[in-house]
């Protein structure tokens, strides 16, 4: 199974704390002045995706000695372990087969000397089959009525990707309407419900474990709703379908068999929206551009498998994550699209990468004496540049930043697309340079400011610089650069995983989250005081019953 190496005891990691020392002190002003071939050096075109990340505080060496670790690490063995179907993700004995799903190149993969793509290949088939009849409205509702809506009830990996997905393929998008219920506040479900009528919606229930509690307490209120709306239990299967690995259950809550779509313990649910998870994204863009958004993610995976690692996008976005992190202390990594399309993305990769790598209990079970994943976060510019980005600039904070932007807008309107993007290259440039005090003081001098006035305004305006940033800069979003740049964030975190010597398929920490909620909930069915937690929670639950 995988070697375990505790990275900080590396060659390379002795290495990179002494060239830490020599880079720490260097701007990157600096360094792009003394190289003009910096952007040749640290940019790699893939694709249509440029990736350039040559505003980082790295020179050659850097990338040398990050590359080294990984591989003393054991980067590639762990890739072709991944790949090969080995049960890496050890606590739960599982394979990690994501990347089985969008296997468009039908190679065998075994899971327990069993080829996978068959079945991969079926469930395809039947969401194809499926998703045409519904979008060509020959799939009836009850009454008679084509489908016009499509409420997709599920949370975490069943909600977030299909979100993301569907939010950024809008262009792509059919007749049908899309709706997302996640949470379990009732709220969420109600308002969903008002707006729909229950002859025209299908409802897919989107869940690995069919055991979620938010997702089934809203499943079981959505089937409620349809009987009391002139749904008869008969036609429950013309409006309600599962996506599961769990067929006992789905048949217990009353979705006929026929009616699920199938997917497998090997899939993890933040990395399950290329599954059947994936089917509102086959009904809101068709199965021909679903296809493609897996094709994208094969090439990149094929990229992720066959690249020397010095190469490799996914491995330098990792490796770069891992020296801003654990060299320079950074606690955070932001994600900053700039387009609308793409506004929840960075909510994505909060699952995607916190709840893969937020781990402090290293491969042996031994808590780690380093630091591990970031705190990932970020909004679409140009928004966030008027929220938060006033600290990214001048706060006390390091903050590596992944800029995204596409060169082709899917909505050309007047200059906006000019003016977006004029701030995507300034921000990273400002990022970068900063404003130094004889600018700062040419500037307010040329404005007619006195000597005095000069002194007095000149610290506020300065701007240090030397803040990292990667940008990714695609011709145009489409189904396939989006699969691409979805699977290298992925193959990224896999990347860190790796080299922090931790289980990043797992996640008992969410675990815990559902067990504590499930010991307080029949306290809060019952009247009485309660007086079993400590006396902030007594405090709060009483208070709660009595004002409810
Ligand atoms: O798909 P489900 O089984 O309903 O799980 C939904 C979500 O549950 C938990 O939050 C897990 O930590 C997530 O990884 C998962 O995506």
């Amino acid at each position: 199974m995988l070697p375990t190496v505790n990275f900080t005891e590396t060659d390379a990691y002795n290495y990179l704390s002494n060239h830490y020392i020599n880079i720490a002190p260097k701007h990157l002003r600096d360094l792009f002045a003394y190289d003009p071939d910096r952007f040749e050096k640290f940019s790699l075109l893939f694709e249509d995706i440029l990736f350039d990340y040559s505003k980082n505080r790295i020179d050659e060496q850097t990338v040398a000695l990050l590359v080294q670790l990984a591989r003393e690490c054991h980067l590639e063995e762990a890739i072709d372990a991944m790949f090969k179907g080995l049960p890496i993700n050890k606590t739960e004995n599982r394979a990690v087969l994501h990347t089985a799903l969008r296997n468009i190149s039908n190679t065998p993969v075994l899971v327990d000397g069993q080829d996978v793509m068959p079945s991969v290949n079926e469930v395809l088939a039947h969401m194809k089959e499926f998703s045409e009849a519904v979008i060509d409205g020959s799939w009836k509702g009850y009454s008679g009525k084509a489908i016009t809506d499509i409420v997709n009830i599920g949370i975490g990996g069943s909600d977030l990707g299909p979100v993301m997905v569907t939010e950024a393929l809008k262009p792509y998008k059919n007749h049908l309407t899309l709706h997302f219920v996640s949470n379990v506040d009732g709220t969420h479900i109600a308002e969903t419900l008002r707006k729909v009528n229950a002859e025209t919606t299908l409802f897919l229930i989107a869940s690995k474990t069919f055991t979620t509690q938010e997702t089934m307490a809203n499943a079981h209120s959505a089937r409620d709703w349809f009987l009391t709306q002139g749904g008869a239990e008969k036609d429950i299967a013309k409006h309600f379908v599962a996506l599961s690995t769990n067929a006992k259950a789905v048949q217990d809550f009353g979705i006929d068999t026929k009616n699920m779509f199938e997917f497998w313990d090997w899939v993890g649910g933040r990395y399950s929206l290329w599954s059947a998870i994936g089917l509102s994204i086959v009904l809101s863009i068709g199965f021909d551009n679903f296809k493609e958004l897996l094709a994208g993610a094969h090439a990149a995976d094929n990229h992720f498998k066959n690249t020397p690692l010095e190469e490799n996008i996914p491995v330098i976005m990792g490796v770069l994550g891992i020296w801003y992190n654990n060299f320079f202390d950074s606690e955070t990594h932001a994600i900053l699209p700039y387009d609308q399309y793409l506004h929840r993305f960075a909510a994505y990769f909060q699952q995607g990468d916190m709840e893969s790598n937020g781990k402090y209990v290293d491969r042996n079970g031994v808590p780690v004496e380093y630091q591990t994943g970031p705190v990932i976060w970020g909004e679409p510019g140009t928004n966030g540049q008027h929220a938060f980005y006033q600290l990214i600039h001048q706060g006390t904070k390091m903050i590596p930043c992944d800029f995204i932007a596409p060169a082709q807008t899917h909505n050309p309107i007047g200059e906006h697309h000019t003016l977006l993007l004029s701030n995507f290259f300034a921000q990273t440039e400002a990022l970068m340079n900063g404003k130094m005090e004889e600018e700062v003081e040419a500037e307010l001098k040329k404005a007619g400011k006195s000597d005095e006035e000069v002194a007095a305004i000149t610290p506020f305006k300065v701007f240090e610089g030397n803040r990292p940033s990667n940008s990714f800069l695609l011709k145009k979003i489409t189904p396939r650069s989006l699969g691409s740049l979805i699977a290298f964030y992925e193959h990224k975190i896999f990347t860190q995983g790796i080299i922090w010597n931790i289980f990043s398929f797992d996640q008992w920490g969410v675990e815990l989250g559902k067990q504590l909620a499930g010991k307080i909930l029949p306290e809060l069915r019952n009247e009485g005081d309660i007086t079993s937690h400590d006396s902030s929670t007594n405090g709060l639950i009483n208070q709660y019953k009595a004002w409810r």
